[in-house]
């Protein structure tokens, strides 16, 4: 079975991510491309990476009027990505454009819904406008995403093994938020190790910095693979 870990390639040049990339094996995880990378490195970093055989999860978390979703998970799914992702507070009609869009291309790419962000609190959230409890405010994202046909959503682990038996065994719950012992929680708020994650029931973890910046990342990447 192939690694259920996404390592978040957050660096600022392509140069900085491909001499990170360059001991891994794609039997050994996924790579992720979020903003920072995708800003700095463009459309044929991706390529490339998918040319060395990587599964790409391109995190783009698009989030504005249907149309204008749909049109550009078109283009993500056109580089190859392996998963994209979209913000589920866009509401149903922007879900199931781009659900429907997808349908349009050959081979698509998992199409997954973030539901609260793992790096806010009760507080943050208060903040926005939100007052439920994070859990609550997931499930209710959760159960938008499924009803608009998505494969599966971004969560905290926190929330996993509620939506593992809300939604079933086949929804994707994709959990960044992961800290193994002792490592730095950083700017997340709701967090868990690999250990806790797999229990939990989640599909995949997303991992930056624990592994990008630990000094032998391939010895926290073998770690967290037999913890998961
Ligand atoms: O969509 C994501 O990947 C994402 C959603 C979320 O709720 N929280 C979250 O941390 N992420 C991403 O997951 C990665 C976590 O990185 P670390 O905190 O360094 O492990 C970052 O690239 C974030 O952009």
């Amino acid at each position: 079975m192939s690694s259920r870990l996404i390592i978040a390639l957050d660096f600022p040049s392509a140069e900085q991510a491909l001499a990170f990339v360059a001991p891994l094996d794609p039997a050994q995880c996924k790579l992720k491309v979020g903003f920072e990378l995708f800003v700095a490195a463009g459309p044929d970093f991706v390529r490339q990476l998918t040319g060395r055989g990587f599964d790409v999860f391109l995190d783009l978390k698009f989030h504005d009027i249907p149309n204008t979703v749909a049109s550009a998970c078109k283009s993500a799914a056109a580089l190859g990505a392996w998963m994209i992702n979209v913000h589920a507070s866009g509401g149903s009609k922007m879900m199931a454009a781009a659900r429907a869009a997808l349908q349009e291309v050959g081979n698509p790419p998992k199409l997954i819904a973030v539901t609260v962000l793992t790096s806010m609190d009760k507080a943050q959230l208060a903040g926005t406008g939100v007052g439920a409890e994070p859990a609550v405010q997931v499930k209710h994202l959760a159960q938008l995403a499924a009803t608009n046909g998505l494969d599966g959503v971004v969560c905290s682990a926190q929330e996993a093994a509620m939506l593992r038996e809300a939604l079933g065994n086949d929804f994707l719950l994709v959990t960044p938020g992961i800290r193994p012992a002792g490592s730095s929680q950083g700017d997340q708020s709701r967090v868990m190790t690999p250990a806790q994650a797999r229990e939990a029931g989640v599909s995949y973890v997303v991992v930056g910095r624990p592994i990008t910046q630990a000094a032998d990342p391939l010895a926290v990447i073998a770690q967290i693979n037999a913890d998961l």
